[in-house]
């Protein structure tokens, strides 16, 4: 029997949409320095950390086929991850109020000694948010762990006016983009 994927993530939502097509898997989940580098932009620091994600698997677990992301959010070409604590968390929801940015989710897949990566980008226009609601969504707790503190499948989802993209990328896991991914690797879906 060939083994199942293993998926090198801690976020439950990562594995709630890989759920949702279908895939055997196990999760793995290795911790990496996420700092991004001075020299590197979104796209590459976004490709880089799927990638040290997945190899830091790998090297567990070298024989088995292993899939990780990376989610960021940019804004004025700043790089937010997921915030140090609430009044981070409030600074990047009144950076986002009433204007668009993007959501980049990069997806790197190691099987049978081959890395492909996939590349997400979403835009997403945010309503102007008032302190009133930034201070009840901080208070829910979601923002917590989320790039760029919010996370568009809960209370937030009603900061957002318009999406063009992928909704499964801004989750973190873009679905389209994964599911070629192991099509081409030849990792079936069942
Ligand atoms: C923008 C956005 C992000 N997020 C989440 C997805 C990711 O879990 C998180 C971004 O942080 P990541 O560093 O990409 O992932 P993670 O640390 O949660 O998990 P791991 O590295 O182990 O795979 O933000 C949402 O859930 N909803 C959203 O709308």
């Amino acid at each position: 029997m060939v083994e199942a994927v293993v998926l090198a993530s801690k976020s439950p939502r990562r594995a709630e949409l890989l759920q949702q097509i279908g895939l055997r898997f196990e999760v793995m989940a290795a911790d990496i320095d996420e700092t991004p580098a001075a020299s590197e932009d979104a796209q590459q620091y976004v490709r880089r950390m799927a990638t040290e994600k997945a190899m830091a698997v790998v090297a567990l677990a070298p024989n088995r086929a292993v899939l990780a992301a990376d989610t960021s959010v940019i804004v004025d070409g700043e790089i937010l991850g997921k915030p140090e604590n609430r009044r981070h968390a409030e600074t990047m929801l009144n950076l986002l109020s009433g204007r668009s940015h993007q959501v980049m989710t990069a997806v790197a897949l190691y099987a049978d000694g081959q890395l492909r990566q996939a590349l997400s980008v979403t835009e997403v226009n945010f309503a102007v948010l008032s302190s009133a609601q930034i201070s009840a969504y901080l208070a829910t707790g979601e923002a917590d762990d989320k790039a760029g503190s919010y996370g568009i499948q809960g209370a937030a989802g009603y900061f957002v006016q318009h999406l063009a993209g992928s909704y499964s990328g801004v989750v973190g896991l873009p679905l389209y983009e994964t599911a070629a991914l192991l099509s081409e690797a030849g990792i079936g879906l069942e």
